[in-house]
């Protein structure tokens, strides 16, 4: 852990950011506010700083939760960091429901959370006085439990649900018009088994870092800071990514024992993000908002991995279509030589089968589109029948989900033998993800002005 990471150096971004030392502030220390505690008591404090200081310099006054990350993924940039930033092994993701119905409430909710996730990205306690320098007889502004932690390359990334712009039929926040076309209800999928509990949500709120201790202070910190305006609808804890988002890192295994995120886009796949990731700004006006954002889609699939586990290793890869060990095609070479799905075996069959997961899913079958997915494994304890709750939480970032999801997701729900028979979608949500945040900026700034 080094110093300031404001001051120090630090590689180029793959957010579209400044490298951490030139992302840029003041430089505004703890220890001056603390200087203007003595004058007028802490109290006073939060006081100044959002009456007088401004938002900048509350921001630049966050106390240093100790020791500084060279961590540190940049919040600021053109994009959110978290989508092809490398992915992290921890998640822990949030959906809120907004509570107040009043626009300034949610605009200043959004202000505070970009302050809190500046804060917390760069390795800092929130709020002016962090976890232990408030006053004694108030609760600590930071819940303190990243103290000593450094930033452990978290990212925080936020999209909008359908529900912030209309809910039971009315207009919500002045939003008429704002809500991106793209931004549709999902539609029933074969199959489904939704828990409205683990369904939906006004806001989400992504999570990741190396350490789940940070991923967890985050939201926590996150939702504390909403209270009175958001409620948290659900939450998921993930471990082992289940995706690589950059050439530079190593395929990870997902529960079913299979090398996952082979064929996903990666950060070095500059002009096919642009095709298949980044949104446009849409046909009207009223959602030039999201044009450099992207789509996020997050279902939550349980795995039935005790049938799973009395199933042979050829029949697993059958319906994978690469093999357990190295990942290649079942029709040949290596990890990353590409699918033939042409080239049939001894009995004239395919060597991939019809119904094989990766042909199903590969782009040559559906349209030609792609996706970068960026999920993570999760276990949330047993079902009580002797079953593990396992399985995948599937996070994908699209351009746009009635091209680039939606049918894929119907056709496996189809004839995905992999879907039909091991996996159930027990959880789903689809969210607005706006472009990045500049510095002085809110997150989604650009929906409200
Ligand atoms: C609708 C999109 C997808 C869902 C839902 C999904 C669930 C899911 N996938 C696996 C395991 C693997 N998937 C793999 C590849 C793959 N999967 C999708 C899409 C969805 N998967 C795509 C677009 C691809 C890439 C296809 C290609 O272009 O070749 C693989 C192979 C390795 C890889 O390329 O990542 C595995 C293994 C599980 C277990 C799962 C639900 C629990
Ligand atoms: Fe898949």
């Amino acid at each position: 852990m080094s110093g300031c990471p404001f001051g120090g150096g630090g590689p180029p971004a793959e957010n579209g950011a400044a490298p951490a030392a030139t992302a840029g502030k003041s430089g505004v220390s703890r220890r001056g506010l603390l200087g203007l505690a003595g004058v007028g008591g802490a109290g006073a404090v939060a006081g100044i700083a959002a009456g007088l200081l401004g938002r900048d310099a509350v921001e630049a006054a966050v106390s240093p939760a100790s020791n500084v990350s060279s961590a540190v993924v940049p919040f600021h940039g053109e994009r959110q960091a978290g989508i092809t930033t490398p992915a992290q092994d921890r998640l822990h993701m949030a959906a809120f429901d907004v509570t107040t119905e009043d626009r300034a409430a949610l605009i200043r909710l959004l202000k505070d959370w970009t302050a809190a996730a500046e804060a917390m990205t760069a390795g800092h306690t929130t709020g002016g006085t962090g976890a232990v320098e408030g006053p004694y007889d108030a609760p600590p502004e930071d819940t303190g439990e990243a103290l000593d932690l450094d930033a452990g390359r978290l990212t925080l990334t936020f999209g909008f649900g359908a529900g912030l712009f209309k809910k039971d039929g009315k207009a919500r926040f002045g939003l008429e018009g704002r809500r991106p076309e793209a931004l549709i209800d999902l539609p029933h999928f074969p199959g489904d088994a939704l828990d409205p509990a683990k369904t939906g949500g006004d806001l989400v709120v992504q999570a990741c870092a190396d350490d789940p201790q940070v991923a967890v202070h985050a939201i926590r910190n996150l939702a504390r800071i909403g209270f009175g305006k958001v409620r948290v609808r659900w939450s998921q804890l993930g471990f082992g990514r289940t995706s690589s988002t950059s050439r530079a890192q190593q395929t990870p295994r997902n529960l079913f024992g299979f090398k996952d995120g082979t064929n996903n886009l990666k950060a070095e796949d500059g002009g096919l993000l642009n095709q298949h990731v980044w949104a446009g700004g849409g046909a009207s006006a009223g959602e030039a908002w999201m044009a450099g954002g992207s789509y996020l889609v997050a279902r939550r699939i349980r795995m039935h991995i005790e049938i799973w586990d009395r199933t042979s290793l050829r029949e697993q890869e059958a319906l994978v279509g690469r093999t357990k060990g190295t990942g290649a095609p079942l029709s040949g070479g290596e990890e990353f030589t590409a699918p033939n799905f042409a080239v049939t075996g001894k009995n004239q069959q395919p060597l991939i089968p019809l119904d094989a997961h990766v042909r199903l899913a590969h782009a040559d079958q559906n349209g030609g589109v792609r996706m970068l997915r960026r999920g993570y494994n999760y276990t949330d304890g047993s079902d009580g029948l002797g079953h593990l709750d396992a399985g995948l939480f599937f996070i994908a970032f699209v351009k746009d989900p009635r091209t680039h999801y939606v049918p894929m997701q119907m056709a496996m729900a189809r004839q995905d033998t992999l879907a039909l028979e091991y996996l159930k979608h027990t959880g789903s949500g689809l969210f607005a993800v706006p472009p990045g945040v500049q510095p002085g900026g809110f997150i989604g700034e650009g929906l409200f002005s």
